[in-house]
């Protein structure tokens, strides 16, 4: 029995395909899986067995970072967050909905704003005026589609593996399908080991792209905040949390207390007001347990 350890890269019919530094091997999960109701996803790492009759077999998935989106990619570091300027038509409250939620899931983002080819004049220009205090308090942003397809390949690090996200018709599947034909030279050497020309059924795959993986699925368009616990709904807002630790009170919701530093910056126009709205629009949502009347 031979073992190895490797990342999960593609997921079909039931085989994992795992890149492992001899190349990618076709496995199988162990019935063990089954029993433990835990399932391997692409982007796990994981350790194979190869038995004496070259039979491979996943048999062990280790320490996740996390898990998201469906179909579900585990460990993800980054997201590509793409978010339309007209149809759908911008929004901050999906933007920052978006942006809380994988602050929780302590992955980065980098925002892509699509479709500024169908938008002029002063709404577009207003919308840069938004993305730059999203570029301001960290964000990387995107504005332009050319220097997206240039920049994202430089931008994805060694190990990484990145997904897209952003609402239905966003633009994530137009802009994958460019970074896919831009990879092309590096997938080769993955489709190659695998029965090329053969007419697959494979359901989720990572493709290299830069240093690291950006995961070929839909991405995801939808979430939900409210398994987030309300008292820590303000560390996920990044300026938020960057400014607490000049509040009086260690643990400030930021609401009415005294020597609050986050309504300092508020007043003083320094945090964006509608980050603050959203923030207490996210906080009664939590605390309510549903989701707001404009996602139903
Ligand atoms: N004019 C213009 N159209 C775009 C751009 N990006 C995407 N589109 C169009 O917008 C529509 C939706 O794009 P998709 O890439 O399918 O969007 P999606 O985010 O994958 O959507 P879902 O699969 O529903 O989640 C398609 O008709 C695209 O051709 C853009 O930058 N400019
Ligand atoms: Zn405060």
């Amino acid at each position: 029995m031979k073992l190895a350890e490797g990342t999960v890269v593609g997921l079909i019919a039931g085989y994992y395909d795992v890149e492992t530094a001899a190349g990618i091997v076709r496995t199988r999960a162990r019935g063990v899986f089954r029993q433990k109701k835990q399932k391997p996803a692409v982007g796990d790492r994981v350790e194979i067995k190869i038995d004496d009759q070259g039979m491979s077999y996943l048999v062990k998935i280790l320490p996740r970072l996390n898990r998201i989106g469906r179909p579900a990619v585990a460990n993800v570091s980054h997201i590509l967050l793409v978010i339309s300027a007209v149809e759908p038509d911008f929004s901050l409250e999906l933007l920052d909905r978006f942006l809380t939620f994988f602050s929780w899931q302590k992955v980065k983002v980098t925002i892509y704003l699509s479709k500024t080819d169908l938008l002029k004049g002063d709404k577009l220009a207003k919308i840069k005026e938004d993305l730059a205090y999203y570029q301001k308090i960290g964000y990387p942003v995107f504005t332009d589609y050319h220097d997206v397809e240039v920049k994202i390949p430089q931008m994805i690090k060694e190990g990484q593996i990145w997904t897209l996200a952003g609402q239905s018709g966003a633009g994530k599947s137009t802009l994958l399908n460019h970074l896919k034909k831009d990879a092309n030279q590096v997938t080769g050497a993955i489709s190659a080991s695998l029965n090329r020309g053969k007419h697959t059924t494979r359901k989720v795959e990572l493709f290299k792209l830069g240093e690291g993986f950006l995961a070929d699925t839909p991405g995801f368009s939808s979430i939900d905040l409210t398994p987030i616990k309300l008292n820590e709904l303000c560390n996920y807002f990044v300026e938020f949390k960057r400014a607490s630790s000049k509040c009086k009170f260690r643990g400030c919701q930021h609401l009415k207390e005294p020597g609050c530093e986050v309504k300092k910056l508020l007043e003083e126009g320094q945090i964006m007001q509608h980050r603050y709205d959203d923030y207490l629009a996210m906080r009664t949502e939590i605390s309510e347990g549903r989701l707001p009347e404009y996602l139903k």
